[in-house]
């Protein structure tokens, strides 16, 4: 896989943002040329262990504007998490300049976690034998929240995230969803400035997916907060952010809107159609054509980069339509046919 190619121009990296006072730099997240490289010893043989290195993070370089909404994507093992990690200060990078809020986040770590929220879709940062409340006194004194503000934001979360009547549950008892609502709270009661989302919404069902992109969206309309979504559901990013980044081998391989990417890949959504019964596969204007036809059901794959409603009313005029449901590439189908539109473009170019 080509790890050599430069970022697609998509839209307009985030490189504006308010100056903040104290001399704050423009942009809030500032990376260049950051890389992280970790040294690993493998076992060799019985007694042998040979020592190699991982470039987790490989001149990585972009900024994000406050406020922006910005979806991090990639393959598993891109270096996401390793991208985040050195963002909280949590990992130190072995070169490049990376700054949040003007602070290098490992050498300012604790002032940092009072201007930053984390939260990890497959850990939970509440104390798990305590209610929920209890997580949140405690989070109260460690972050020295004034009292009104704490009090404020926590009716405020409260209401916005429905959390009454979990907050005397210990969080143990809480349902996946429940719980990520609790954790969204928790990273927010501080009033952070910005936001690392690492699958806030993995193992969620439709509804608390739902509810919890409808509050980060209304968290950042409401306070400005600057959100950094790290995700494998397409849909978070639709519905969350105006810009997505993609890495991939610590590289960032795109940088831009959505709709871009999707052109980028050439990716396709897929048309689900329910028919009153068996019909031959459904007339439907080039390129969207019929892949897969199963009694009464059929699959219509069409360009993701287009609406699917004038598909929907060609077929509903013409056919006898009784359900229809969409389906989402998945990012790493998306990434995969980048790939293969990249090396088809330059076919010169090599690894
Ligand atoms: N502490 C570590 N020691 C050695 N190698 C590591 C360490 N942390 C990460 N890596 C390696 O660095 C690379 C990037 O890992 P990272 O966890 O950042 O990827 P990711 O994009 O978050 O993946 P995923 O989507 O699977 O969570 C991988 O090859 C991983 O094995």
């Amino acid at each position: 896989m080509d790890t050599t190619a430069e970022p697609e121009a998509g839209g307009e990296p985030g490189t504006g943002g308010e100056p903040g006072t104290g001399g704050e730099p423009e942009a809030f997240i500032a990376l260049d040329g950051v890389e992280k490289v970790f040294d690993v010893r493998r076992r060799k043989g019985l007694l042998r262990r040979e020592r190699h290195q991982v470039r987790a993070v490989d001149s990585l370089s972009f900024t994000v504007a406050r406020g922006e909404m910005v979806g991090y994507i990639g393959p598993n093992g891109a270096g996401k998490s390793t991208t985040i990690k050195m963002l909280t200060g949590i990992l130190t990078p072995s070169g490049g300049r990376l700054r949040v809020a003007g602070i290098d986040p490992s050498r300012e770590r604790t002032r940092l976690a009072h201007r930053i929220g984390v939260v990890f879709g497959q850990r939970t940062t509440l104390w798990w034998d305590l209610p929920l409340i209890d997580s949140y006194k405690l989070m109260h004194r460690m972050y020295r929240i004034p009292d009104g503000r704490y009090r404020e934001n926590l009716g405020r979360l409260v209401e916005l995230l429905d959390l009454g009547d979990m907050l005397e549950v210990p969080v143990r008892q809480l349902s996946l969803g429940q719980r990520m609502r609790g954790d969204i709270a928790a990273a927010l009661l501080h009033d952070p400035e910005v936001l690392y989302l690492d699958e806030p919404t993995i193992g969620l069902d439709v509804v608390s997916k739902t509810r919890v992109r409808e509050f980060l969206r209304q968290v950042n309309t409401e306070r400005s907060t600057t959100v950094l979504l790290t995700t494998h559901d397409l849909q978070d990013i639709e519905q969350v952010c105006s810009r997505v980044m993609v890495i991939d081998h610590g590289r960032l391989v795109y940088d831009g809107g959505l709709a871009g990417l999707h052109e980028v890949g050439e990716s396709e959504r897929t048309l689900v159609v329910d028919l009153e019964r068996e019909c031959p596969p459904v007339e439907v204007p080039a390129p969207a054509r019929v892949v897969r036809v199963d009694g009464p059901r059929q699959w219509v794959a069409f360009p993701a980069s287009e609406s699917a409603a004038g598909l929907v009313a060609r077929i509903a005029e013409r056919y006898p339509l009784v359900d229809l449901s969409v389906r989402e590439p998945d990012i790493e189908a998306v990434i995969a046919k980048m790939y293969a539109e990249r090396a088809g473009r330059t076919p010169t170019q090599s690894s």
